[in-house]
């Protein structure tokens, strides 16, 4: 058997979404999410002028040699593009070998660890009570854990809560990066009194989880990790920039807070560090932008000896490609935490088809041979692309900072 044809369709039915099709010579097909956000343009370019013409005539059942050919082989090692097309074109072969083996992706990677996998939704609101709302209105749709991000008093805009109460929010919300400003004094009052509400409102069983984006220094965010303890948090994510790994080592020794990183990282070695000393409880690195099924697989495993459990990363701006494949991986990885889970819109949904369903807080893995999801490429065509940039973060006093 052998790679007939590859291409990438371009796809913007609310938001820009890249994907891979690999055709093989005998008719079967597979398809790899390969969206960076705000950098799409870029993995298209190395798909198309580096991998693809390197990929025909290759036989698609080599999923372990055609990795190594694209990493190995390029030299230039890592990087969040690269990555990200070696992730599109790992997903792509999976779909095509569990296609062949005629069975769900689940199955070729071991089978069923669990029956179902919980997921968190994103409650989001300007203030405290508006935030509070959307948090009830996760619960009565069944949510068991929920991210909560709410306003901040003083500070005019920030990531991770919606421009109107109700609605889902997106980063990438304008042609060229928009200017946030950003006062780390005030958020680190705030926090807390957020927490000390929701605890009060829904009790003790609920999850919550908080997304800090990056935004503090490591004493800070032991500090945070500290004050939000009485509030037993499923995780506070991405407190630092985790470039520097050993800052997560300050962070652990100060607060029993949970911690989860990761969703911008690329390769096993961005975690090393934090997995083998036991920095992190969850890794959050996911399928589209960590070198696929087969490299992700390698990051769970080294991450399960040492109690750390995956949380992949799932905002809409990763395709219904990416979730379904996660939601395989899910069902199959022995050391699960939890997935991440930003309803797509109704227009993306068409254009994805998929088997996988959301119920009572969780996914249900689908039975459909491969990881479950298509694209309708005629559809498709009626979302052209459009350039969309991620915000940046200044502090007040115009200090370009982590966004
Ligand atoms: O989903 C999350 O936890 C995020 O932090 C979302 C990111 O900001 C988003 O994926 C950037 O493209
Ligand atoms: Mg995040």
């Amino acid at each position: 058997m052998k790679i007939e044809r590859a291409y990438t369709i371009v796809t913007s039915p609310g938001r820009n979404f890249v994907t891979l099709k690999i055709v093989t010579d005998q008719g079967e097909y597979g398809i790899g999410d390969a969206t960076l956000n705000g950098r799409e343009m870029a993995v298209v370019a190395y798909l198309e002028e580096h991998v693809i013409p390197a990929l025909i005539g290759r036989d698609p059942q080599r999923i372990e040699d055609i990795w190594h050919f694209l990493y190995r082989g390029a030299y230039w090692r890592r990087g969040p593009v690269t990555m990200t097309a070696i992730a599109a074109v790992d997903m792509a072969l999976w779909d095509i070998k569990a296609k062949l083996a005629g069975m769900p992706l689940y199955q070729l990677l071991g089978g069923k660890s669990r029956d179902r996998v919980m997921v968190y939704g994103h409650a989001t609101g300007r203030d405290i009570d508006a935030c509070l709302e959307e948090v009830a209105r996760h619960v009565d749709e069944g949510y068991k854990a929920v991210r909560v991000q709410a306003g901040v008093p003083g500070i005019a805009s920030i990531y991770g809560v919606a421009k109107k109460d109700g609605e889902p929010y997106e980063p990438a919300d304008a042609d060229l990066p928009a200017e946030h400003v950003w006062s780390t004094s005030k958020y680190l009052n705030h926090v807390p009194k957020l927490f000390a509400a929701v605890r009060e409102r829904f009790g003790d069983d609920l999850h919550v989880l908080h997304d800090v984006h990056h935004r503090l220094t490591p004493i800070e965010a032991a500090r945070l990790g500290k004050d939000v303890e009485p509030y037993r948090l499923f995780w506070l994510e991405d407190c630092v920039p985790a470039e520097n790994q050993e800052a997560f080592g300050l962070i652990r020794q100060h607060t029993t807070t949970p911690l989860a990183v990761g969703e911008v990282f690329n390769s096993l070695f961005d975690a090393k560090a934090l997995i083998e000393n036991q920095w992190i409880d969850y890794i959050r690195a996911t399928l589209t932008h960590a070198g696929g099924i087969t490299h992700v697989r390698r990051i769970a495993d080294l991450a399960g000896l040492y109690h750390v459990r995956t949380g992949f990363h799932g905002p809409t701006d990763l395709s219904p490609v990416c979730l379904g494949a996660a939601i395989h991986f899910d069902t199959w990885v022995p050391n699960f935490g939890i997935q991440e889970y930003m309803p797509h819109t109704q227009a993306t949904d068409e254009v994805f088809p998929h088997d996988y369903r959301f119920e009572d807080g969780h996914f249900i893995v689908g039975e459909t041979p491969g990881h479950g999801v298509d694209i309708d490429e005629q559809l498709a065509k009626q979302y052209p692309y459009k350039r969309a940039s991620l915000p940046v973060n200044r502090l007040e006093d115009g200090t370009l900072w982590h966004w």
